[in-house]
Protein backbone atom coordinates (compact mmCIF):
# COMPACT_ATOMS: atom_id res chain seq x y z
CA UNK A 1 0.00 0.00 0.00
CA UNK A 2 1.38 3.53 -1.11
CA UNK A 3 2.30 5.07 1.94
CA UNK A 4 -0.44 8.26 3.29
CA UNK A 5 1.09 11.52 2.68
CA UNK A 6 0.00 14.62 4.40
CA UNK A 7 -2.14 17.10 2.32
CA UNK A 8 0.00 19.90 2.88
CA UNK A 9 1.88 22.07 5.11
CA UNK A 10 0.45 21.89 8.89
CA UNK A 11 0.52 25.88 8.55
CA UNK A 12 -2.00 25.60 5.45
CA UNK A 13 -3.87 22.85 7.76
CA UNK A 14 -4.29 24.78 10.83
CA UNK A 15 -5.21 27.75 9.17
CA UNK A 16 -8.42 26.05 7.66
CA UNK A 17 -12.21 27.73 8.72
CA UNK A 18 -13.55 25.64 11.55
CA UNK A 19 -10.82 23.34 12.28
CA UNK A 20 -11.69 22.13 15.55
CA UNK A 21 -10.32 18.03 15.15
CA UNK A 22 -7.32 17.35 13.81
CA UNK A 23 -6.48 14.27 11.03
CA UNK A 24 -6.60 11.28 11.99
CA UNK A 25 -3.17 11.05 10.59
CA UNK A 26 -2.09 13.34 12.93
CA UNK A 27 -3.26 11.41 16.17
CA UNK A 28 0.38 10.21 18.28
CA UNK A 29 -0.51 7.59 20.44
CA UNK A 30 3.06 8.22 21.93
CA UNK A 31 2.18 10.56 24.28
CA UNK A 32 1.69 9.73 27.97
CA UNK A 33 0.82 13.05 29.95
CA UNK A 34 1.14 10.86 33.02
CA UNK A 35 5.28 10.89 32.50
CA UNK A 36 5.81 14.54 33.77
CA UNK A 37 5.99 15.51 37.14
CA UNK A 38 3.47 17.00 38.96
CA UNK A 39 3.14 20.34 38.53
CA UNK A 40 4.35 21.86 41.86
CA UNK A 41 7.13 19.81 41.71
CA UNK A 42 9.21 20.89 38.76
CA UNK A 43 11.50 23.02 41.18
CA UNK A 44 13.63 19.47 42.28
CA UNK A 45 14.07 19.61 38.25
CA UNK A 46 16.08 22.98 37.60
CA UNK A 47 17.66 23.05 34.26
CA UNK A 48 21.59 23.33 34.69
CA UNK A 49 22.58 27.01 33.01
CA UNK A 50 26.18 28.05 31.98
CA UNK A 51 27.57 31.57 32.31
CA UNK A 52 29.78 31.67 28.80
CA UNK A 53 31.84 34.48 29.89
CA UNK A 54 33.15 32.21 32.63
CA UNK A 55 34.50 30.00 30.27
CA UNK A 56 35.94 31.84 27.78
CA UNK A 57 37.25 35.50 29.49
CA UNK A 58 40.81 35.85 30.04
CA UNK A 59 40.08 37.94 32.85
CA UNK A 60 38.09 34.84 34.97
CA UNK A 61 39.77 33.91 37.63
CA UNK A 62 41.09 30.70 37.60
CA UNK A 63 39.35 28.92 39.98
CA UNK A 64 36.09 30.39 38.66
CA UNK A 65 36.88 28.81 35.16
CA UNK A 66 37.56 25.92 36.08
CA UNK A 67 34.64 25.64 38.21
CA UNK A 68 32.50 26.72 35.21
CA UNK A 69 34.52 23.59 33.15
CA UNK A 70 33.41 21.08 35.62
CA UNK A 71 29.71 22.46 35.22
CA UNK A 72 29.46 22.05 32.03
CA UNK A 73 31.01 18.58 32.54
CA UNK A 74 28.13 17.60 34.98
CA UNK A 75 25.24 19.24 32.86
CA UNK A 76 26.69 16.94 30.22
CA UNK A 77 26.58 14.15 31.99
CA UNK A 78 23.33 14.44 34.24
CA UNK A 79 20.96 16.32 31.92
CA UNK A 80 22.60 16.69 28.31
CA UNK A 81 21.11 19.42 28.22
CA UNK A 82 22.03 23.16 29.05
CA UNK A 83 21.03 26.95 28.93
CA UNK A 84 23.71 29.22 28.15
CA UNK A 85 24.09 32.81 29.27
CA UNK A 86 26.37 35.74 28.58
CA UNK A 87 27.08 33.72 25.04
CA UNK A 88 27.65 37.15 23.45
CA UNK A 89 25.11 36.73 20.38
CA UNK A 90 23.19 39.94 19.78
CA UNK A 91 19.62 39.58 21.38
CA UNK A 92 19.14 41.63 18.24
CA UNK A 93 20.36 39.21 15.57
CA UNK A 94 18.41 36.54 17.38
CA UNK A 95 15.41 38.76 16.85
CA UNK A 96 16.08 38.58 13.20
CA UNK A 97 16.83 35.04 12.59
CA UNK A 98 13.13 34.28 14.37
CA UNK A 99 11.37 36.94 12.07
CA UNK A 100 13.52 35.90 9.40
CA UNK A 101 12.18 32.76 10.12
CA UNK A 102 8.39 33.49 10.45
CA UNK A 103 8.73 35.61 7.06
CA UNK A 104 9.57 32.28 5.59
CA UNK A 105 7.05 30.29 6.51
CA UNK A 106 4.99 33.16 5.40
CA UNK A 107 5.88 32.51 2.25
CA UNK A 108 3.11 31.30 -0.41
CA UNK A 109 3.52 27.50 -0.72
CA UNK A 110 4.57 27.39 -4.36
CA UNK A 111 7.22 29.67 -3.59
CA UNK A 112 8.35 27.42 -1.12
CA UNK A 113 8.04 24.44 -3.36
CA UNK A 114 11.17 25.66 -4.72
CA UNK A 115 12.89 24.80 -1.77
CA UNK A 116 11.63 21.48 -1.42
CA UNK A 117 14.59 18.96 -2.21
CA UNK A 118 14.40 15.77 -2.67
CA UNK A 119 16.70 13.64 -1.01
CA UNK A 120 18.41 14.25 2.63
CA UNK A 121 21.50 14.87 1.19
CA UNK A 122 20.59 18.55 -0.71
CA UNK A 123 21.53 20.84 0.50
CA UNK A 124 18.27 23.03 0.97
CA UNK A 125 14.91 20.82 1.73
CA UNK A 126 11.79 22.14 3.42
CA UNK A 127 8.56 19.73 4.37
CA UNK A 128 6.31 18.94 6.92
CA UNK A 129 6.65 16.79 9.39
CA UNK A 130 10.19 14.66 9.76
CA UNK A 131 9.97 11.73 7.34
CA UNK A 132 6.43 11.66 5.73
CA UNK A 133 7.52 8.22 3.35
CA UNK A 134 8.14 6.73 6.32
CA UNK A 135 5.81 7.80 8.97
CA UNK A 136 2.49 6.11 9.85
CA UNK A 137 1.72 9.52 11.92
CA UNK A 138 3.05 12.70 11.46
CA UNK A 139 3.97 15.20 13.51
CA UNK A 140 2.18 18.85 13.85
CA UNK A 141 5.48 20.71 12.45
CA UNK A 142 6.78 22.42 9.09
CA UNK A 143 10.75 22.72 8.40
CA UNK A 144 12.96 24.05 6.80
CA UNK A 145 16.60 22.58 6.51
CA UNK A 146 19.57 24.16 4.90
CA UNK A 147 23.55 22.87 5.38
CA UNK A 148 25.30 26.11 6.52
CA UNK A 149 29.08 25.07 6.95
CA UNK A 150 31.33 24.02 5.34
CA UNK A 151 29.38 25.61 2.06
CA UNK A 152 27.16 28.17 2.89
CA UNK A 153 23.58 27.21 1.16
CA UNK A 154 20.62 28.89 1.95
CA UNK A 155 17.02 29.92 0.11
CA UNK A 156 16.94 33.05 -1.54
CA UNK A 157 13.86 34.49 -0.21
CA UNK A 158 12.68 36.31 1.81
CA UNK A 159 15.04 39.11 1.39
CA UNK A 160 17.77 39.50 3.86
CA UNK A 161 17.07 36.05 5.48
CA UNK A 162 19.93 34.45 4.11
CA UNK A 163 22.34 37.56 5.44
CA UNK A 164 20.93 37.59 8.79
CA UNK A 165 21.33 33.56 9.07
CA UNK A 166 25.15 33.22 7.71
CA UNK A 167 25.76 36.07 10.45
CA UNK A 168 24.13 33.89 13.06
CA UNK A 169 25.47 30.58 11.77
CA UNK A 170 28.96 32.17 12.05
CA UNK A 171 28.09 33.26 15.67
CA UNK A 172 26.79 30.09 16.81
CA UNK A 173 29.97 28.29 15.05
CA UNK A 174 31.91 30.24 17.68
CA UNK A 175 29.86 29.54 20.25
CA UNK A 176 29.64 25.50 20.07
CA UNK A 177 33.08 25.63 19.38
CA UNK A 178 34.10 26.76 22.36
CA UNK A 179 31.73 24.83 24.46
CA UNK A 180 33.13 21.48 22.65
CA UNK A 181 36.63 22.69 23.69
CA UNK A 182 35.37 23.03 27.59
CA UNK A 183 33.69 19.98 27.60
CA UNK A 184 36.79 18.10 26.00
CA UNK A 185 39.19 20.05 28.50
CA UNK A 186 36.44 18.31 31.36
CA UNK A 187 37.07 14.81 29.81
CA UNK A 188 41.00 15.54 29.96
CA UNK A 189 41.53 15.73 26.49
CA UNK A 190 44.02 17.99 24.22
CA UNK A 191 41.85 20.90 21.84
CA UNK A 192 43.77 19.88 19.29
CA UNK A 193 41.36 16.75 19.11
CA UNK A 194 38.57 18.34 17.91
CA UNK A 195 40.58 19.23 14.47
CA UNK A 196 42.63 15.51 14.98
CA UNK A 197 39.44 13.17 15.43
CA UNK A 198 36.40 15.29 13.85
CA UNK A 199 37.95 18.00 11.46
CA UNK A 200 36.07 20.44 12.95
CA UNK A 201 37.76 22.89 10.57
CA UNK A 202 35.04 20.93 7.99
CA UNK A 203 32.58 20.36 10.45
CA UNK A 204 29.22 20.08 9.71
CA UNK A 205 25.97 22.70 10.21
CA UNK A 206 22.86 22.46 8.98
CA UNK A 207 20.22 25.18 10.46
CA UNK A 208 16.83 23.85 11.23
CA UNK A 209 13.80 25.66 11.29
CA UNK A 210 10.62 24.54 12.85
CA UNK A 211 7.31 25.98 12.55
CA UNK A 212 4.58 24.65 14.81
CA UNK A 213 1.30 26.40 14.42
CA UNK A 214 -1.43 26.08 16.86
CA UNK A 215 -3.39 22.77 17.04
CA UNK A 216 -6.87 22.19 17.94
CA UNK A 217 -6.29 19.08 19.71
CA UNK A 218 -2.97 19.40 21.64
CA UNK A 219 -3.61 17.01 23.50
CA UNK A 220 -3.83 14.61 20.67
CA UNK A 221 -0.71 15.96 18.40
CA UNK A 222 2.90 15.98 18.90
CA UNK A 223 5.41 18.27 17.36
CA UNK A 224 8.66 16.54 17.42
CA UNK A 225 8.58 12.99 18.68
CA UNK A 226 11.06 11.85 21.36
CA UNK A 227 14.91 11.92 19.46
CA UNK A 228 18.15 12.62 20.00
CA UNK A 229 20.21 14.47 17.66
CA UNK A 230 23.02 13.57 15.43
CA UNK A 231 25.41 15.69 15.56
CA UNK A 232 27.51 17.02 18.81
CA UNK A 233 25.79 20.31 19.96
CA UNK A 234 22.61 21.66 18.99
CA UNK A 235 22.00 25.49 19.77
CA UNK A 236 18.14 26.15 19.82
CA UNK A 237 16.66 29.57 19.92
CA UNK A 238 13.13 30.58 19.99
CA UNK A 239 10.04 32.71 19.86
CA UNK A 240 8.78 33.44 23.39
CA UNK A 241 6.37 30.49 22.89
CA UNK A 242 7.60 26.95 24.80
CA UNK A 243 6.85 23.67 23.79
CA UNK A 244 10.36 21.89 24.15
CA UNK A 245 10.95 19.09 26.72
CA UNK A 246 14.05 17.23 27.58
CA UNK A 247 14.07 13.62 29.21
CA UNK A 248 15.21 13.62 32.48
CA UNK A 249 15.11 10.58 35.42
CA UNK A 250 12.41 9.02 32.79
CA UNK A 251 10.38 12.39 33.33
CA UNK A 252 9.53 15.08 30.63
CA UNK A 253 10.90 18.15 31.82
CA UNK A 254 9.66 21.32 30.14
CA UNK A 255 12.20 23.77 29.05
CA UNK A 256 11.20 27.72 30.31
CA UNK A 257 14.37 28.99 28.64
CA UNK A 258 15.69 31.85 30.98
CA UNK A 259 15.70 35.51 28.78
CA UNK A 260 18.41 35.84 26.28
CA UNK A 261 19.90 32.18 26.34
CA UNK A 262 20.53 29.39 24.18
CA UNK A 263 19.73 26.05 24.64
CA UNK A 264 21.45 23.13 24.36
CA UNK A 265 20.93 19.65 23.27
CA UNK A 266 23.76 17.28 23.46
CA UNK A 267 23.48 15.54 20.04
CA UNK A 268 24.84 11.14 19.61
CA UNK A 269 28.47 12.02 18.28
CA UNK A 270 29.36 13.32 21.50
CA UNK A 271 28.29 10.18 23.40
CA UNK A 272 30.18 8.56 20.47
CA UNK A 273 33.34 10.38 21.23
CA UNK A 274 32.87 10.37 24.88
CA UNK A 275 32.40 6.48 25.16
CA UNK A 276 28.95 6.98 26.34
CA UNK A 277 30.07 9.03 29.23
CA UNK A 278 27.95 11.98 28.22
CA UNK A 279 24.35 10.15 26.61
CA UNK A 280 22.83 12.28 23.96
CA UNK A 281 20.11 14.13 25.25
CA UNK A 282 16.20 12.87 24.53
CA UNK A 283 13.59 15.33 23.78
CA UNK A 284 10.32 16.44 22.06
CA UNK A 285 8.30 19.18 20.93
CA UNK A 286 4.47 19.52 22.39
CA UNK A 287 2.16 21.99 21.06
CA UNK A 288 -0.55 24.11 21.94
CA UNK A 289 -3.86 25.69 20.82
CA UNK A 290 -2.96 29.51 21.71
CA UNK A 291 0.27 30.59 19.84
CA UNK A 292 2.16 28.97 17.27
CA UNK A 293 5.83 28.25 18.23
CA UNK A 294 9.10 29.23 16.12
CA UNK A 295 12.18 27.78 16.64
CA UNK A 296 15.64 27.43 15.20
CA UNK A 297 18.19 24.74 16.19
CA UNK A 298 21.36 24.96 14.43
CA UNK A 299 23.26 21.28 14.78
CA UNK A 300 26.90 21.05 14.61
CA UNK A 301 28.68 17.68 13.88
CA UNK A 302 31.95 17.01 12.63
CA UNK A 303 33.18 16.62 9.37
CA UNK A 304 30.91 14.59 7.20
CA UNK A 305 34.04 12.77 5.92
CA UNK A 306 35.34 11.93 9.64
CA UNK A 307 35.12 8.30 10.87
CA UNK A 308 34.20 8.94 14.46
CA UNK A 309 34.77 6.68 17.01
CA UNK A 310 35.11 6.24 21.14
CA UNK A 311 38.57 9.25 21.08
CA UNK A 312 41.70 6.93 21.88
CA UNK A 313 42.51 8.42 25.31
CA UNK A 314 39.11 7.05 26.70
CA UNK A 315 39.82 3.70 25.53
CA UNK A 316 42.50 2.94 26.57
CA UNK A 317 41.71 1.13 29.86
CA UNK A 318 40.22 -2.59 30.05
CA UNK A 319 37.64 -0.73 32.41
CA UNK A 320 36.43 1.45 29.51
CA UNK A 321 36.44 -0.74 25.91
CA UNK A 322 35.14 1.33 22.71
CA UNK A 323 30.88 1.06 23.41
CA UNK A 324 30.25 2.08 19.96
CA UNK A 325 31.73 0.62 16.49
CA UNK A 326 32.97 3.92 13.98
CA UNK A 327 31.28 4.85 11.31
CA UNK A 328 31.14 7.65 8.93
CA UNK A 329 29.26 10.63 10.60
CA UNK A 330 27.86 11.35 6.64
CA UNK A 331 26.61 7.45 6.40
CA UNK A 332 25.27 8.05 10.35
CA UNK A 333 23.46 11.08 9.53
CA UNK A 334 21.90 10.30 6.10
CA UNK A 335 20.64 6.60 7.82
CA UNK A 336 18.79 8.81 10.64
CA UNK A 337 17.31 11.05 8.60
CA UNK A 338 15.77 8.85 5.79
CA UNK A 339 14.09 6.55 8.22
CA UNK A 340 11.38 7.39 11.41
CA UNK A 341 12.97 9.86 14.33
CA UNK A 342 11.99 7.43 16.95
CA UNK A 343 14.22 7.80 20.22
CA UNK A 344 17.94 6.72 19.80
CA UNK A 345 17.06 4.25 17.48
CA UNK A 346 20.00 5.34 14.99
CA UNK A 347 22.74 5.08 18.15
CA UNK A 348 21.46 1.72 18.66
CA UNK A 349 22.68 0.09 15.80
CA UNK A 350 26.52 1.52 16.66
CA UNK A 351 26.40 0.38 19.94
CA UNK A 352 28.49 -2.50 20.51
CA UNK A 353 26.66 -5.04 22.91
CA UNK A 354 28.53 -6.51 25.41
CA UNK A 355 26.79 -9.00 28.32
O1 LIG B 1 11.66 23.07 18.42
C1 LIG B 1 12.55 22.75 19.19
O2 LIG B 1 12.80 23.40 20.20
C2 LIG B 1 13.40 21.52 18.99
C3 LIG B 1 13.59 21.10 17.58
C4 LIG B 1 14.38 19.85 17.47
O3 LIG B 1 14.45 19.04 18.36
C5 LIG B 1 15.13 19.58 16.24
O4 LIG B 1 14.98 20.34 15.25
O5 LIG B 1 15.89 18.58 16.22
FE1 LIG C 1 16.16 17.69 18.09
Amino acid sequence: MAPIQPATTVKTLSESPNLNFIPSTYVNSTINPSDSPAFDNLDSYSIPAIDFSLLTSTSTDPNQRSEAIDNLGKACHDWGFFMVVNHGIPENLIEEVIDGTQGFFNLAEEEKKEFEGKHVLDPIRCGTSFNTSKEKAFFWRDYLKVFVHPQFHFPSKPNGYSDIASEYCERTREVAKKLLSGILEGLGLEECFLDKALNMKLGFQVFIANLYPRCPQPELALGMPPHSDHGLLTLIIQNQVGGLQVQHQGKWIPVNALPNSLLVNTGDHLEIFSNGKYKSNIHRVVVNNTSPRISVAVAHGPSLDAVVSPASPLVQSENSPPAYIPMKYKDYMELQQSNQLHQKSMLEQVKIQRN
